[in-house]
């Protein structure tokens, strides 16, 4: 007869909404987030008998966040440092824990030149995420941004692949290539302008998607990778989700139209998902980085 037992376990408030408003001048900047914080530790009393002396209420963790940010918020990275500092320094059963910060970006509405001092646009779908993962001494950063589209309207071929009796896919030299990036990439340091990288990142994977002349979506995701890498060494590990976003061409000979590239019928489902990770052979271990990082191979 087996015991039964409590396995890992993890508790806090889910996305919390934040928006902060810096208004030192009157150029107002605005920080627009939504933290997840979740606590690791001694917390077996309070599943196995319902005794909540170490049960750091998911309201004050709610509360906390909100808190902090009156003092500011930086990089999603500090103040999600911050946070789990915090936890682990002020409840001593309190021993680990995960803080998960997706942040939305606005532009300023352009109604002159700089544009407007306090009144902004949506930037669209676009989010850059953060998760930081505490256990003991150790802390892990698994930054990223997701839903970045991209589409190159030529450069793009894709042939060569086997063929068998359920093969209707014809090969092509040029092609639409479109997709919508997720990517999270592991920092090898706690200290850094997180700011800084992470706009390094984003451009280089966009320049470098605009550039390679693609053989196929998996060789743009290496190359997109490879040049992160190869630009930041503070960065161990870089893993994407990538969707082939289909584009087929229009038949349009029914009306006795040809159709040389111009007008496609873009497809929302079925859709390849392309995924891998790059990463230097040399990086030091993962850890527990990506314990709780789902969607990514
Ligand atoms: O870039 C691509 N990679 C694939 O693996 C694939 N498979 C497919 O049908 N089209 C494509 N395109």
């Amino acid at each position: 007869m087996s015991t039964i037992v409590l396995g890992a376990n993890q508790y806090g408030k889910a996305e919390c909404r934040l928006v902060r408003i810096d208004r030192e001048t009157p150029r107002h900047r605005i920080t627009d987030i939504s933290v997840t914080s979740q606590l690791r530790g001694d917390l077996s009393a309070a599943h196995t008998d319902g005794d909540n002396g170490h049960v750091v209420a998911t309201d004050t963790q709610k509360n906390t966040v909100y808190a902090f940010a009156r003092h500011g918020i930086g990089a999603i990275e500090e103040f999600a440092l911050r946070l789990g500092r915090h936890f682990t320094t002020d409840f001593d059963w309190i021993t680990g824990g995960r803080w998960e910060i997706e942040q939305y970006s606005w532009d300023r509405i352009p109604t002159g030149p700089e544009g407007h001092d306090h009144s902004f646009v949506r930037a669209g779908d676009e989010k850059r995420t953060t998760i930081v993962t505490v256990d003991g001494d150790d802390t892990w950063i698994v930054s990223g941004l997701s839903d970045l589209v991209v589409l190159k309207s030529t450069g793009s071929e894709f042939w060569g692949f086997p063929t068998d009796r359920y093969t209707t896919l014809q090969e092509t030299t040029d092609r639409i290539l479109a997709t919508s990036v997720s990517a999270r990439w592991r920092y090898l340091t706690t200290e850094l302008d997180f700011d800084k990288t992470f706009t390094d990142v984003r451009s280089i994977m966009l320049e470098t998607f605009a550039t390679v002349h693609s053989l196929g979506l998996q060789q743009s995701l290496f190359q997109m990778g490879t040049k992160v890498l190869e630009a930041h060494p503070e960065i161990g590990e870089i893993r994407f989700s990538m969707p082939n976003k289909h584009h087929f061409l229009v038949d349009l000979e029914p009306f006795g139209l040809d159709n040389p590239g111009e007008v496609f019928y873009a497809a929302d489902r079925p859709y390849g998902l392309i995924e891998a990770t790059v990463e230097r052979d040399d990086a030091p271990d993962a850890g527990r980085a990506w314990d709780t990082v789902p969607g990514f191979c």
